[in-house]
């Protein structure tokens, strides 16, 4: 069987520019606004990332579902360690997960080399300064496809002083139901337990979810995995660069609340996100960068 050669599209949805992009039997589609991947598929399969049926295409709004980048800052920025708070000047009114999931970038580039097609997508707070964050420092994502999904997000100081950041690939997965998978990995690691005075606790076996989830996991390993009984696969995840990710469901009566979501979508999404937050944030020297990597994969069970 001959595949198909590589391409990339370019359309519009509502008031986003985005890039279709087919290599083999796997698609993506990423938005230029916050360098966001909206959807990822292998083949006929189920996607692997999740994309709300209410998603909306809008300028200034992250959409829901998909690949949002969280930076400079990861969540409620009060919650963060005060060294990434002091690189803002008013913390308590700083918008969740930072600014640039809802901001454009510019498109460095589109390559297709070795049967596989990279985006790279940057965002440089010289041009583009950021509310009350007064810093010079660069931010590259380059989106990979080639028979896996590969994402590298680098942060650059650009400045004279030392520059400490938190941040995620705030990645939603696509399930057959919530109640039925398990994520394997997190044996043995420490987990911070936002939903109980943000406690620390210690994760036994593989984590099932039976209500709201919203935790901030500690030394986690290079490999995720969600097992996924329903659709009959395992989703990989493959990081490197990050000790930390968050898992999050908002089940039933956090559903309610949430923009762009359907009352019964908790069921069909979860949140892994990949990151560098509580206490593996990063601190980058003048003229240092960092790089967090995530490939995904799936394989059948
Ligand atoms: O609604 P958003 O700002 O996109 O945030 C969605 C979710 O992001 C993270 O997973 C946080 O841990 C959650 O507490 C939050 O609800």
């Amino acid at each position: 069987m001959s595949a198909l050669p590589p391409s990339v599209e370019r359309i519009e949805l509502d008031e986003l520019v985005c890039w279709r992009v087919q290599v083999g039997d796997g698609t993506l589609l990423v938005a230029q606004q916050g360098a966001q991947i909206l959807h990822y598929q292998q083949g006929t399969q189920a996607p692997i990332i999740w994309l709300s049926e209410q998603a909306r295409y809008q300028r200034g709004q992250s959409v829901r579902g998909g690949a949002p980048v969280c930076w400079p800052w990861f969540g409620g920025l009060t919650r963060n360690p005060a060294a990434v708070q002091a690189m803002h000047s008013n913390p308590a009114s700083a918008p969740a997960h930072g600014n640039v999931r809802g901001l454009d970038w510019q498109l460095l580039g589109i390559d297709q080399h070795d049967g596989a097609v990279t985006l790279q997508f940057a965002f440089d707070s010289r041009k583009h300064p950021l509310p009350d964050w007064p810093h010079a420092a660069e931010l590259q994502l380059d989106i990979r496809l080639d028979q896996q999904l590969h994402l590298e997000l680098r942060s650059r100081n650009l400045g004279t002083q030392p520059l400490v950041l938190s941040q995620a690939l705030h990645t939603y997965f696509a399930v057959s139901d919530i109640r039925d998978v398990r994520v394997h990995g997190l044996d043995g690691c420490r987990y911070i337990e936002t939903l109980e005075d943000w406690q620390e606790r210690q994760q036994q076996g593989a984590l099932g979810f039976t209500g709201e989830t919203d935790r901030i996991y500690l030394d986690t390993p290079t490999r995720l995995s969600i097992v996924d009984p329903g659709w009959q696969r395992r989703i990989l995840l493959d990081a490197r660069g990050s000790r930390s990710a968050v898992l999050w469901n908002p089940w039933i009566d956090k559903a309610k609340r949430l923009s762009q979501f359907a009352e019964d979508a908790w069921q069909r999404m979860l949140c892994i996100e990949t990151a560098n937050i509580w206490d593996d944030c990063v601190t980058l020297a003048p003229g240092a960068s960092h790089s967090l990597c995530l490939s995904l994969s799936s394989e059948p069970l």
